[in-house]
């Protein structure tokens, strides 16, 4: 009686974390998830109980499944998860091992990333049908919908409270800022915190539309208007963010000719279609950006003064990724989940020593460039840990001529594994018998990720199984099933 009331006290406990639980057997079949299924994955539990988490990864449940990458590297794994719902968890996977060092089980524990102070919610939930054959999504830079926004500085945190402030009021809104630091994703966060978030939110980039186009693509068309035109007429952007918000990106790239007419429609609120008599009306919230002096083109004459005051009404400042360069680690985490998601490939870790160079780095594409490097290590490397010299050759250059070119890459070498692969720059401080060591290890680590036993290890490497054993616990590299 007392062991079923110590049970059930226990499932309370367990229960009642918000924490997801989730544990498999070491083929990866789902033993045991808490009460919190239908929330993360809105599948109820026997549903999932008994399922495979590779059925389910593939089925998009969840994606990609830690447990998946704990079974292969026989390690626990930190990644960020997306479930089907599109929510975004924080998910740990340990393995336990049995005597013989086989993963007999894995548990994972999941966090709500709403729960945690820096990241922001980013789109409203969408479900994600629940289909096996689902295909994800192309390019990494049009899933803005998916990307969980990271502020966890206090720099962030307090250009956060300021745009939820401005959020909830109707003024229009200048969202300031270098290249690639967010004004896109910030103008789309604050239409959704804003009153008007049901309504559309349109962009129009001043800075891509051609002159020409400029007053139909803004205002619409009457039909017959002009050659090439469409017959029954186009509604512009300003019609079509209706009731919504309309992000007038670059805005300082728009023609001077056409300056006066966006003031009058911001000052009436009224426009008329190209070609049109009929004066129409649109209900629309302003959020403008750029990454020009606004007030120097003023008194340079290239921006109408008029125009400044009218958008000039509540200017907030990104700061830059190097302001902020204690959210890296946290960017680097959603920008490698997101990637992985995007070409459908297993996660990768970044080594402390590829995040101390990154930190130095001063960033002048800011997020967008750091989203560029990971991706393009994505491409070119099937490597699951991102290491210093994965990175593009302008990092290397600019560790030798910053301050860390004096001390070595790898700043906190905590393990043989992690010291495994240094770069050119410390292999040369090192002895012969410490590189063949370090080779030896290589080896061995590969090996690992490439055959499931210690016997097919043996074979390929051409040692007896017993040497690949020592070897193995010699490098503290875990051992894997020993059946042949
Ligand atoms: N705080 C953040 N958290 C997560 N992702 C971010 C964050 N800031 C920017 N990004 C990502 O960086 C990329 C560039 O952001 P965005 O396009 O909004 O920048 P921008 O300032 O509008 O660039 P540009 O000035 O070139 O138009 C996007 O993919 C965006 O999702």
């Amino acid at each position: 009686m007392q062991l079923k009331n110590t049970v059930a006290e226990l499932e309370t406990l367990i229960n009642s974390s918000t924490d997801e639980l989730f544990v498999t057997d070491g083929e990866g079949k789902v033993l045991f998830l808490t009460s919190q299924a239908r929330k993360f994955y809105g599948l109820d539990h026997e549903d999932i109980i008994g399922q495979s988490v590779f059925q389910l990864e593939q089925a998009h449940i969840f994606y990609p499944s830690v447990t998946a990458l704990v079974l292969r590297d026989k390690q626990k794994h930190t990644i960020l998860q997306t479930t089907r719902h599109g929510e975004h968890l924080v998910v740990t996977g340990t393995p336990v091992f049995d005597e013989q060092g086989n993963v007999k089980q894995v548990i994972s524990s999941a966090l709500d990333l709403k729960q945690l102070p820096w990241i922001l919610s980013s789109a409203p939930s969408r479900e994600i049908p629940y289909s096996p054959s689902r295909q994800v999504k192309s390019s990494v830079h049009d899933d803005t919908s998916l990307t969980p926004i990271v502020a966890s500085t206090p720099v962030m945190r307090q250009f956060i409270t300021q745009i939820q402030q401005a959020a909830t009021s109707h003024a229009n809104i200048l969202l300031l800022g270098e290249t690639g630091v967010g004004k896109n994703l910030f103008a789309n966060y604050i239409h959704k915190e804003s009153a008007r978030a049901q309504g559309p939110f349109i962009e129009i980039n001043c800075a891509t539309l051609p002159e020409s186009l400029f007053e139909s693509e803004l205002f619409g068309y009457e039909h017959g208007a002009f050659t090439g035109s469409i017959r029954e007429g186009k509604k512009g952007k300003v019609e079509l963010a209706d009731g919504g918000t309309l992000f007038l990106n670059e805005i300082a790239e728009i023609p001077l000719t056409y300056q006066a007419k966006l003031l009058d429609f911001l000052q009436t609120r009224q426009f008329t279609r190209v070609g049109g008599i009929k004066a129409l009306h649109s209900d629309i919230r302003i959020i403008c950006a750029t990454n020009r002096d606004l007030k120097r083109m003023v008194a340079e004459n290239l921006f109408r003064a008029d125009l400044f005051y009218r958008i000039y009404v509540v200017p907030v400042e990104i700061p830059p990724l190097r302001a902020r360069i204690g959210e890296l680690e946290a960017l680097c985490l959603t920008i490698i989940a997101k990637l992985a998601r995007c070409y459908r490939q297993p996660t990768k870790q970044i080594h402390s020593s590829t995040l101390d160079l990154l930190r130095t780095y001063p960033w002048p594409g800011n997020v967008r460039e750091l989203e560029n490097v990971l991706e393009r290590i994505f491409i070119s490397t099937r490597d699951s840990v991102i290491y210093p010299e994965h990175l593009p050759d302008e990092f290397s250059h600019y560790a030798s001529n910053s301050s860390l070119g004096s001390t070595p890459y790898f700043p906190n070498p905590k393990t043989l594994h992690e010291t495994a692969l240094h770069p050119e720059q410390a292999k040369e401080e090192l002895g012969l018998q410490k590189q063949l060591e370090r080779l030896e290890f290589e080896i061995l680590h590969d090996a690992l990720q490439r055959w499931k036993t210690t016997y097919a290890i043996a074979q390929h490497l051409q040692l007896s199984q017993p040497t690949v054993v020592r070897k193995l616990k010699k490098h503290g590299l875990t051992h894997l099933h020993e059946t042949p």
